[in-house]
């Protein structure tokens, strides 16, 4: 405090406390005859993070936010907020609310309110389209996207730009304007600056929203709300922005999002049976790394690894794989650096035949094919050549790392890394603790992970560790559904519906249907004594359905050979069209096993898909394979498409209702008793017996805690 100035700092969000200190300060400020102007900065160098978001499931409490950022802008005092680090949600709408804006260069600033199913409601949505005019406004609310520092320059949303200390810089700027007229300073007194073909614009805005949406609301009300600014004088939009953030305020959706802002960041806080957690167990440090096998996989894992600063060796077996891998592998890292502007690191990465390469580096990440014998070859040789203390890693979508440590002469170092394809761009990175795996290996696995960028979840080592022994089922109920009378293109619409990003049958080819084949054969489900023309319905004690392994003995292996389930323009095509061969043949199909084909709903498509989920969660949860629901929701919400606004299956059974769940699984289990995945697990039977205590609680259920983490 000066004669001049009031400087108030604030913590990290504007929570209760924060809204009263700077309530109470501004008011203070703007009565004290000495203070002739205020910035507002934040603690510890960090503007703010907007509302507290633990606050919206409590009832409201301390002033709100419209009236103080109202009262700031009212002010007859400038006020200067110096952004620091980050401005984002309220945070950024309180910065709006001052009258000048001095950002430092390496800051962020967003409304990224839509990702919590929220709109920006302390005025940000009525504000900001007054200052940067009506398209940066949509892109920004709907979105949800940080900015640089620069942009927001740009764009008008900050007045300067310092690489200084930004707080020093807000206060010079704000003893140089005392004085100077406010009223052109106050963003609600301004005209919303519109462009030429205003419903043009909103209707090409609302048909890219809809469709990015997949069913979420938010984006849709935050273009409303945007509308209105267009259309309405500030406190009548600002009406608007305070009715549409209601109806969003209390919905599941804005529930889900925001329960999974909290379980992606829970995740990353694992522990192991042993003691051993993510707060107490130091994670070595990695500079280099090796990469072996350049297919799909391993490509994208040697970009991640370069983009994040680590060496890489990358090792193929033969000259033209190791060529095609190289051509990849610099491709993905140019087209990268030229869209951020910058040099490919490509002195980052060396390419080699040899396993002897390898001798020095501090982790390697084995991505060859998935076919134990051959990861056990090159595990045994790893042993060999690596360093004593180098961990290594196996990039697998199932194989028992337990058995893969087993060859090598460091259990203790091995763990499981399951990239998802492709993996230099999917978040989610699955890391398998075997029982031998040491916490400083899981550590370090998991770290790397968050370094990479990924949204790291550690699982247990079962076969489809989590996220692929549950998908199995669903693909399992897709199928039983085609068989009983969906056309794949019923069941993919409903999916899409329901908001994944893609339907199954979709989503199959894309990945190749000769994948499941392989995994089948191996699993001792197709084999000689499957009679070619008329296989069984039923296997290993359960109901088996032959259909995709008909399709891959035809050739139809999906995108790649232009046919899977749907049809394709060529090999390699994107394009996904219904094929009437597809119709014609699962008639056939049915004809011959005398199976009349009945009307499915779309409610039976989600119910069996989603709660099958689900239902395998449990089991995940008292196998000891998941520490938490919250795991099983990342692992879904972040590797398989599932919609961010349901929160996860876990979430979306307990929002749905565990007694509604169990309900429709013992319906579903009645009609299929040839189905055991339909059975509800014991677990859900428990939970509902206890009258469905809520998620944070589901642990104290499991008769006894099996960890295998
Ligand atoms: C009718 C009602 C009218 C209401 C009108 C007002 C509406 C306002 C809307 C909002 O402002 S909604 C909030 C908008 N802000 C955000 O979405 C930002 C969320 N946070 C982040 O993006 C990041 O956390 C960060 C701020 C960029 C910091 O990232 P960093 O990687 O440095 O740390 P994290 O691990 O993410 O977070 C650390 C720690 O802090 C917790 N946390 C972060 N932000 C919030 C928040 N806004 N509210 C509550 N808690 C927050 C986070 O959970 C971590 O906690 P942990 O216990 O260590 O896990």
């Amino acid at each position: 405090c000066s004669d001049e100035l009031f400087i108030r700092p604030l913590s990290l969000v504007l929570s209760a406390a924060v809204r009263k200190g700077i309530t109470e300060a501004v008011a203070r400020a703007f009565k004290d005859t000495r203070v002739k102007a205020v910035v507002l900065c934040g603690e510890n160098g960090k503007f703010c993070g907007g509302a507290d978001i633990r606050e919206f499931a409590k009832a409201m409490s301390g002033p709100p936010l419209v009236p103080m950022i109202h009262a700031i802008e009212a002010g007859e005092k400038p006020v200067v907020a110096a952004i620091e680090e980050m401005a984002l949600g309220g945070g950024l709408e309180l910065a709006l609310g001052c009258h000048y804006r001095v950002a430092h260069a390496k800051a962020r600033l967003g409304l990224p309110e839509v990702t919590l199913g929220l709109l920006p409601a302390a005025g940000g949505t009525q504000r900001l389209p007054r200052l940067t005019g009506i398209p940066a406004a949509l892109d920004l609310i709907t979105t949800g996207r940080h900015i640089s520092a620069q942009e927001a320059l740009k764009l008008g949303i900050v007045d300067r730009v310092t690489e200084g200390n930004a707080v020093e810089a807000a206060v010079e700027l704000a003893l140089s304007v005392v004085g100077r007229p406010l009223a052109p300073r106050r963003l609600s007194n301004h005209a919303t600056p519109l462009p030429a073909d205003l419903d043009g614009v909103f209707e090409e805005v609302l048909v890219q929203v809809k469709r990015r949406a997949r069913g979420a609301m938010a984006p849709v009300a935050c273009a409303k709300a945007v509308r209105a600014a267009a259309e309405l004088p500030y406190s009548r939009g600002l009406e608007c922005e305070r009715e549409l953030m209601n109806t969003l305020f209390t919905s599941g959706q804005a529930r889900a999002l925001q329960y999974c802002f909290f379980a992606q960041r829970a995740a990353g806080k694992w522990s192991l049976p042993n003691g051993a957690r993510w707060d107490n167990s130091r994670p070595r440090a990695v500079h280099t790394a090796g990469v072996i096998g350049l297919g799909t996989m391993g490509r994208g894992i040697a970009v991640c690894l370069v983009k994040a600063g680590i060496s890489v060796v990358a090792v193929e077996t033969e000259e033209k794989q190791l060529d095609s891998g190289r051509r990849a592998v610099r491709g993905m890292l140019e087209r990268d650096a030229k869209r951020r502007g910058v040099t490919a690191p490509l002195h980052m990465i060396t390419f080699t035949l040899s396993m002897q390469q390898l001798r020095d580096v501090d982790l390697v990440i084995e991505a060859v094919f998935e076919d134990m014998a051959l990861k056990k070859s090159v595990f045994a040789e790893l042993s060999r050549v690596c360093r004593p203390n180098a961990l290594l890693c196996t990039n697998t979508s199932g194989l028992d790392v337990d058995e893969l440590a087993s060859v090598t002469d460091r259990p203790p170092l091995v763990v499981g890394m399951h990239f998802f394809a492709p993996a230099h761009v999917m978040k989610l990175l699955e890391v398998i603790c075997g029982p031998r795996s040491s916490p400083e290996t899981v550590a370090t696995a998991m770290t790397l992970g968050k370094r990479l960028g990924k949204v790291s979840v550690a699982v247990g080592n079962c076969p489809g560790f989590v996220g692929n022994r549950m998908l199995k089922l669903y693909l399992d109920q897709a199928h039983f559904l085609l068989e009983e009378g969906a056309s794949p293109e019923q069941v993919d619409q409903a999916l899409e519906e329901f908001g994944f990003a893609l339907g199954i049958f979709k989503v199959a080819d894309l990945s190749g249907l000769d994948i499941g084949w392989r995994v089948r054969k191996a699993a001792g489900l197709i084999g000689p004594d499957v009679d070619p023309k008329f296989p069984s319905r039923h296997r290993q004690g359960r109901r088996y359905c032959p259909l995709p392994d008909l399709l891959c003995e035809q050739g139809r292996l999906g995108q790649k050979s232009g046919r899977g389930w749907y049809l394709y323009d060529s090999a390699g095509g994107k394009e996904a069209r219904p094929d009437p061969a597809i119709s014609s043949f699962l008639q056939e199909y049915r004809l011959r096993y005398g199976i009349s084909a009945r009307r499915i709903t779309e409610q039976e498509v989600v119910e069996r898909c989603v709660f099958v989920l689900a239902n395998e969660g449990f089991r995940i949860l008292e196998d000891g394979m998941a520490a938490a629901p919250e795991d099983i929701d990342m692992v879904y919400v972040f590797g398989y498409g599932w919609p961010r606004h349901r929160g996860g299956p876990m979430f979306h059974a307990a929002q749905v209702g565990l007694a509604t769940v169990l309900q429709r699984l013992e319906f579903y289990h009645r009609q299929n008793p040839d189905i055991p995945h339909l059975q509800p697990s014991t677990l859900l039977r428990r939970l509902v017996g206890a009258r469905s205590p809520p998620m944070q609680q589901w642990k104290q259920h499991i008769r006894s805690i099996n960890s295998q983490l």
